[in-house]
C-alpha cells in the first residue's frame, strides 16, 4: 500500500510565443535545421525495453508539407511482433503493479520536467516536421499539454487514491486502486502527439504495463516520445511501443485472453471496429475489457443575432483552419444570423482566402500540409462534390496541390441547405460549411445543429445576448461534450476544460482527468474488522421474559 504523499502542484505550463526576437524562435529554428539535416533513421519498435527492427513492412515517415523530405522508416508489426509486445507487457507488469505510486508518478514528473526543459525543442521540432504543425500549433501540443497531462494526472491520480471509504467504530475500511488484471492497448491518433503520449501513460500510472501503437504518420514525434520516457525512468517492458497500421498487431492482441483494456483516440469507424472485434472476442477474456475511444467529430459554431462580428470572424478562422482543420474539435459547419453575416461575411472569407499554408519551417505561415495522401484525397473529393451541388458555392478556397505536400486551401462552402452532408460528415480537413439563417430561426437552427450530425464533440455560441447564450446552452446540452460560448470550440486545455464528447464522438471519459484514470484501475474493496464476533446468534433470538 502506498504512503499518502503530496505530489507536486501542477499548474499549465506556460506557451511561449515564437515572437520575433524571442530566445525560443532562434532555439526552434536551430533546432527544425539540425532535424531537418540529419539523415533519415530507422524507428525501431520499443519491446521489453530493447529495440526491435522486426520484418513487417517498410514504410516511409515522411515531412506531409515536404513529402519527398522523409525523416524516418517503420515496419508495420507482425504477428511475432505482437506476440513479442504481449509477453513483454505481460512480463513486467506483477512488477509494475507492485512498484510504489510514487515512484510511477516519478517517471511522469521527471519526464514533464525534460518536456518542458531540455527536450522542449527537440518534440516541437518533431511535432512540426513529422505532423506539419506551425510553431504555435507544436508549442500548445507538445510540450504544453503534454507536460500538463503528465503532471495534472499525477495529481489527479493521488485524489483518487486518497478518496477512502468511511469506517464505523471496530472495522476499517479501505480502496486498493489496483491496476486491471492484465494489459491496456494503446492506439494513438496522428494529430497530437500529447495525446499519443497520453493514451499510454495514464494506464501506465496507474499501474498497468501497456502496448503502444501510434499512428504511422505520427511516428516520427512518438518515437522521440518514447526516448525521452526512457531517460525519465521507464522500466522496460512498462510501456512497449510498436509501430504500424495494427491490423496484424490487433489479430493478436484484441485476441489475447489478458487485454484488459483499450485507450483509443481516433476515428468513429476505427473505435467502432475495435469494439467490434473485442465483442467478437468476449467470451476468451479473463475481464471484461474497458474500452475508452474519443473518436470523431463535426463541430459547431452558432452565431445569435447579437453576436459581436469581430468575436465571430475570429472564432470561425482559428477554430476551422488552425492545424488545416485537423482536431477533432476543429469547427467544420457554422450557421450565422443573416444580419451578422452581412456585416462581417465579406471580410471573414477575404481572412481566410489570405491565411498562409506552406512549409511550417516558415514561421510567417499559418498552417501546414494534410497529413498524408488519404487525407487529401478525401477533401479534395468534398470540395469537387461541393462543387456540384446546386445549393451550395465554394465562397473561397477550393485549391488543392500536392506536388511539393498535400496542401488544400481553407475552404468555405455556403450552403442554402443545412442538411447537406457537409454539415454533418467530417472530412478532418479546412472545410467550413456555413448556412446562413435568418434572424428569427434561432430556435429552429438550434434543433437543427443538434439533430443534424451524430457528433457530439465541441460546439460554441457567440452571442452577446445572454438569454440567447442560456437558451443554446440549454438546447445543445447533448450536442457537445466541450460547449463553448463566446470562443472558438478548439483549445481546451488540461485541468481547465476536461476534453472529450459523446453519441458518435466517443465514451466521454475526459482526457486528462480523474474520470479518464479511474477507467484504468480495479477496485477492490478491503474490509477489516479488529473484534470479530464468535457467535452467530441475533438478539432478536433470546427468549421473551415470561
Ligand atoms: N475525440 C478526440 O479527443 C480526438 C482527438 C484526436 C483525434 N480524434 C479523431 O481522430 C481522427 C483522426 O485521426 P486518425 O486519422 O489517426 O484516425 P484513425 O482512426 O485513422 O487512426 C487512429 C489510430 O488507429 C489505428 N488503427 C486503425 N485501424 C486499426 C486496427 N485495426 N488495429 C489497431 N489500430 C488501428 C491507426 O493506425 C491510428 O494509430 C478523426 O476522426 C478525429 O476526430 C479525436
Ligand atoms: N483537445 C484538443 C483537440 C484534440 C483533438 O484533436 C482541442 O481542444 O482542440
Amino acid at each position: 500500500m502506498d504512503a499518502v504523499t503530496t505530489p507536486p502542484r501542477p499548474t499549465n505550463e506556460p506557451v511561449h510565443t515564437y515572437a520575433p526576437g524571442t530566445p525560443e524562435r532562434s532555439l526552434i529554428r536551430a533546432e527544425l535545421n539540425r532535424q531537418s539535416a540529419t539523415a533519415a533513421q530507422h524507428l525501431p519498435h520499443v519491446i521489453g525495453g530493447r529495440n526491435h527492427i522486426g520484418t513487417g513492412r517498410l514504410v516511409d515517415v515522411v515531412q506531409p508539407h515536404a513529402h519527398h523530405e522523409v525523416l524516418g522508416t517503420i515496419r508495420t508489426a507482425t504477428h511475432d511482433d505482437a506476440r513479442a509486445a504481449v509477453d513483454a507487457a505481460l512480463a513486467a507488469a506483477p512488477q509494475w503493479a507492485a512498484t510504489s505510486f510514487d515512484e510511477r508518478a516519478t517517471v511522469l514528473l521527471r519526464a514533464a520536467d525534460l518536456m518542458s526543459g531540455p527536450w522542449r525543442e527537440r518534440i516541437a521540432a518533431a511535432t512540426m516536421l513529422g505532423q506539419s504543425k506551425s510553431v504555435q500549433q507544436a508549442e500548445i501540443d507538445a510540450p504544453c499539454e503534454l507536460v500538463d497531462f503528465w503532471r495534472f494526472n499525477v495529481a489527479f491520480a493521488r485524489e483518487i487514491l486518497a478518496e477512502q471509504p468511511m469506517s464505523s467504530p471496530g472495522v476499517w475500511n479501505r480502496l486498493d486502486h489496483r491496476p486491471l488484471d492484465g494489459f491496456v492497448y494503446a492506439i494513438t491518433p496522428f494529430n497530437f502527439t500529447a495525446i499519443a503520449a497520453n493514451l499510454p501513460t495514464a494506464p501506465m500510472l496507474m499501474g498497468n504495463t501497456v502496448i503502444w501503437k501510434p499512428s504511422p504518420t505520427q511516428a516520427y514525434a512518438a518515437a522521440q516520445t518514447m526516448e525521452l520516457l526512457r531517460a525519465a525512468g521507464l522500466p522496460d517492458g512498462v510501456i512497449n511501443l510498436v509501430h504500424g497500421d495494427g491490423k496484424d498487431l490487433s489479430d493478436v492482441v484484441l485476441a489475447d485472453p489478458n487485454l484488459a483494456g483499450i485507450h483509443f483516440t481516433g476515428s468513429t469507424a476505427t473505435f467502432q471496429h475495435l469494439w467490434r472485434e473485442v465483442g467478437s472476442h468476449i467470451d476468451r477474456y479473463r475481464n471484461y475489457p474497458r474500452l475508452v475511444g474519443e473518436t470523431g467529430g463535426k463541430d459547431f459554431i452558432v452565431a445569435h443575432a447579437s453576436a459581436d462580428p469581430e468575436v465571430l470572424r475570429t472564432a470561425l478562422i482559428r477554430g476551422a483552419f488552425e492545424y488545416q482543420g485537423q482536431k477533432c474539435s476543429a469547427a467544420s459547419r457554422a450557421y450565422v444570423a443573416r444580419s451578422v453575416w452581412d456585416r462581417m461575411g465579406d471580410d471573414f472569407l477575404t481572412e481566410a482566402n489570405e491565411l498562409a499554408y506552406g512549409d511550417i519551417r516558415d514561421l510567417s505561415n499559418f498552417g501546414g500540409a494534410l497529413i498524408d495522401r488519404r487525407a487529401f484525397d478525401k477533401n479534395v473529393a468534398a470540395i469537387d462534390r461541393a462543387k456540384t451541388v446546386a445549393h451550395m458555392t465554394v465562397a473561397t478556397g477550393g485549391g488543392c496541390d500536392d506536388s511539393t505536400g498535400y496542401f488544400v486551401r481553407p475552404t468555405v462552402l455556403l450552403s442554402d441547405d443545412p442538411t447537406d452532408e457537409a454539415f454533418a460528415t467530417e472530412y478532418f480537413g479546412p472545410i467550413l460549411a456555413v448556412h446562413v439563417y435568418d434572424d428569427a430561426s434561432f430556435d429552429d437552427t438550434l434543433r437543427l445543429v443538434d439533430t443534424t450530425a451524430k457528433y457530439a464533440l465541441t460546439g460554441s455560441i457567440i452571442a452577446t445576448d445572454l438569454d440567447a447564450a442560456a437558451q443554446a446552452n440549454q438546447v445543445l446540452r447533448h450536442a457537445a461534450g466541450n460547449f463553448y460560448i463566446n470562443d472558438k470550440p478548439t483549445g481546451a486545455v488540461v485541468g481547465q476544460q476536461p476534453f472529450g464528447g459523446a453519441r458518435g464522438s466517443g465514451t466521454n471519459d475526459k482526457a486528462g482527468s480523474k474520470a479518464n484514470l479511474m477507467r484504468w484501475t480495479s477496485t477492490r474493496t478491503i474490509k477489516e474488522t479488529f473484534v470479530p464476533p464468535t457467535s452467530s446468534a441475533y438478539p432478536h433470538m433470546e427468549t421473551d421474559p415470561s
